[in-house]
């Protein structure tokens, strides 16, 4: 069996043939990409232009009629102040009223569905989602309170309308059956857009459907089959890295948030663009990619509250301030270093036997090089841009995701000492050990991909902890048609849906009572249940959008969990101890499911 197969199996009814081999999908980010959790849909409808556009024109065609007809007024400025400024309020400030105040409680025709009643004028549940405990745990609880809809309506910020899509019906429905009657809306461009390239994460309808097919196979498991190498090569790295800050001791304590952001960084630079970043070695520089993701994955609080105004309006080109440029600088940087390998890699594939050491050729770059892979319609091969914005889009929808899942995954271990030692003899007794000089070492050849696979207690964990941690917050899709259905619920044209990676994960009506413990032997009870569905688990979400990277970030989280086991013992911190089995409380808002003081845990040299 393939590594993750019976992951994806969960994950996925339908199978794409694509022209060189049969993939196993039809695909945030860690908000993929996350997002700030206040709601930022705009009530859409009924009026389609903006309230201020056509108060306006409203007003001018008045003045001009009552000009041109009735009586000629002094074209002077103070007719702005006498004449159009009362005539625009008296159009605007209704229509305001109207829309913010009564269309959603009284007009809305989705205002019959299951909607949280605790609202504050104005704004909603903006309050309530921004002080939760985590950044999903209020959609949470919305599905946990509603057990039996298929979506629930929730008010934000201005009382716009959100459907948070609920039930594993409804799921289906949106991302599999009518995939594409949904576009990713303007905000979610707008977010993550500068940075995040705008490659197959926002292509939509065919677009969407020849890039997709064109991308498949470069993540299909003959590719990732030829980065195991790589995988194990970057896992031995950590552990180096990680021997050398234990020092002579063989202990201590780690912050293992920089750490594991910095391993698949350095992880994803071989893979995706066939480069060595160094951030394991410490040798990476101010301008490198590390810096500019933190820059933009983790922002000060300006420019957070920027990106966050940006939302509603487009500000970020025209705000000359720090908080702002440094942001723009570090979006510009990723994209120039990116578009910069790429030049270089054209070049270098055209010398005859060009020869890559870092990445052997099995990186994703070379790869769409080397195969021309057409990423539009028109069939051309793809310019040095159109590489750029997926590769942006994989190395930011890559790395931060996967750091994410492995700092749990430690904590897990940490306060769970059965599990760990359950973990490391199925590791250390069956898995050829990946280090060569290792005195476990029963052989020197590093676990291939099928050998990861077949380890059904390192499979559940892996399983278990995208389930109950799963590293991408939401994601939202925008209907594009009208008389849409969906779970017999009916769907206006332009309205905003909320998907959450974790929310059918974490339901107790499908899960059970025990729906939050973290509990790998449930997969091996699940027949029969409610969670014996695939709609059940969403960390990678469904359908012909499902995440195209999945596979090979179950694979790159294998092997370096692998790699930390075998070397290392989790021990808690008394930080730790001190929650007496609490979850430490997570960022919110935030840009994903993160400590808020970071992580740290104790290493023990094994
Ligand atoms: C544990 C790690 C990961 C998780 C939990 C995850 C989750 C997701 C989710 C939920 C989506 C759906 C977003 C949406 O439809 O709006 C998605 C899309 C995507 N992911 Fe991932 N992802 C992970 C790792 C990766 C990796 C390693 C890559 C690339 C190497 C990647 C590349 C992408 C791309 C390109 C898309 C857009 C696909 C499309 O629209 O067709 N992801 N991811």
């Amino acid at each position: 069996m393939a590594v993750g197969d019976s992951l994806i199996k969960q994950t996925h009814s339908t199978r794409v043939k694509c022209p060189a081999i049969i993939t196993k999908t039809p695909h945030p980010f860690r908000t993929l990409f996350s997002f700030p959790r206040c709601q930022l849909s705009t009530p859409k409808t009924p009026p389609k232009m903006s309230h201020l556009t056509l108060s306006l024109l409203a007003s001018l065609t008045e003045l001009a009629l009552y000009h041109h007809y009735l009586s000629p007024l002094p074209i002077t400025p103070s007719l702005l102040q006498s004449h159009l400024l009362p005539l625009f309020l008296s159009h605007y400030l209704p229509l305001k009223i109207y829309t913010l105040l009564l269309y959603p409680f009284y007009f809305s025709p989705l205002r019959h569905l299951p909607t949280p009643s605790n609202n504050l004028p104005l704004l909603g549940q903006t309050l309530t989602l921004l002080t939760a405990t985590s950044p999903v745990q209020t959609y949470i609880d919305y599905a946990n309170a509603f057990p039996h809809a298929p979506f629930v309506r929730f008010l934000g910020l201005f009382n716009s309308e959100t459907l948070l899509v609920c039930s594993p019906e409804a799921h289906k429905e949106v991302l599999q059956t009518h995939c594409y009657d949904f576009k990713k809306p303007d905000i979610l461009h707008r977010f993550i857009g500068d940075f995040a390239g705008r490659g197959l994460l926002f292509a939509e309808g065919e677009a969407h459907r020849v890039a997709r097919r064109a991308l498949n196979p470069i993540f299909g498991p003959g590719s990732i089959r030829r980065m195991m190498g790589v995988f194990w090569e970057k896992g031995e790295g950590l552990g180096g890295y990680i021997t050398g800050l234990l020092g002579e001791e063989g202990e201590g304590v780690i912050d293992v948030n920089e750490l594991y952001v910095k391993a698949t960084i350095d992880v994803t630079g071989a893979t995706m663009l066939g480069v060595d970043l160094g951030n394991l070695r410490d040798e990476a520089t101010d301008t490198d990619f590390l810096t500019s993701f933190r820059r933009v994955f983790q922002q000060p609080p300006l420019s957070a509250l920027i990106s966050f105004i940006n939302l509603f309006l487009p500000i970020r080109p025209f705000l000359p301030i720090e908080a702002n440029l440094g942001y723009l600088r570090a979006s510009h940087r990723l994209r120039q270093m990116t578009l910069s390998i790429v030049n270089t890699r054209i070049r270098e594939l055209s010398q005859p036997n060009h020869h890559n050491p870092v990445s052997n050729g099995a990186d994703l770059l070379t790869m769409m090089l080397q195969n021309e892979i057409p990423l539009t319609t028109s069939n051309t091969t793809p310019t040095p841009t159109q590489i750029t914005n997926e590769l942006l889009t994989f190395l930011a929808a890559g790395h931060e995701t996967t750091a994410n899942a492995l700092l749990w995954a430690t904590y897990l271990l940490a306060t769970r000492p059965q599990i760990q030692s359950r973990l490391r003899t199925e590791i250390t007794t069956h898995l050829p050990f990946p280090n060569p000089n290792s005195p476990n070492s029963p052989n020197t050849t590093p676990p291939s991909y099928e050998n990861l696979d077949s380890h059904p207690y390192l499979h559940n964990f892996t399983r278990e902890l995208l389930r109950r941690y799963c590293p991408a917050l939401m994601t939202f899709r925008q209907s594009l048609r009208p008389n849409l259905t969906i779970a017999n619920t009916p769907i206006p044209k332009d309205t905003i849906l909320c998907l959450l990676p974790s929310l059918a994960s974490r339901a107790t009506h499908i899960w059970g009572p025990d729906a939050d413990d973290f509990n790998p032997d449930r997969w091996d009870n699940l027949a029969g249940t409610k969670a014996d569905t695939p709609y059940a688990f969403g960390a990678f979400l469904h359908g012909p959008r499902v995440c195209i990277g999945r596979q090979f970030a179950i694979v790159e989280f294998k092997a370096l969990l692998v790699v930390l086991v075998t070397k290392f013992e989790f021990l808690m911190t008394e930080e730790l101890e001190r929650l007496g089995g609490r979850e430490p409380p997570t960022t919110n808002p935030g840009m994903g499911y993160v400590p808020a003081g970071g992580m740290r845990i104790k290493f023990k040299k094994i």
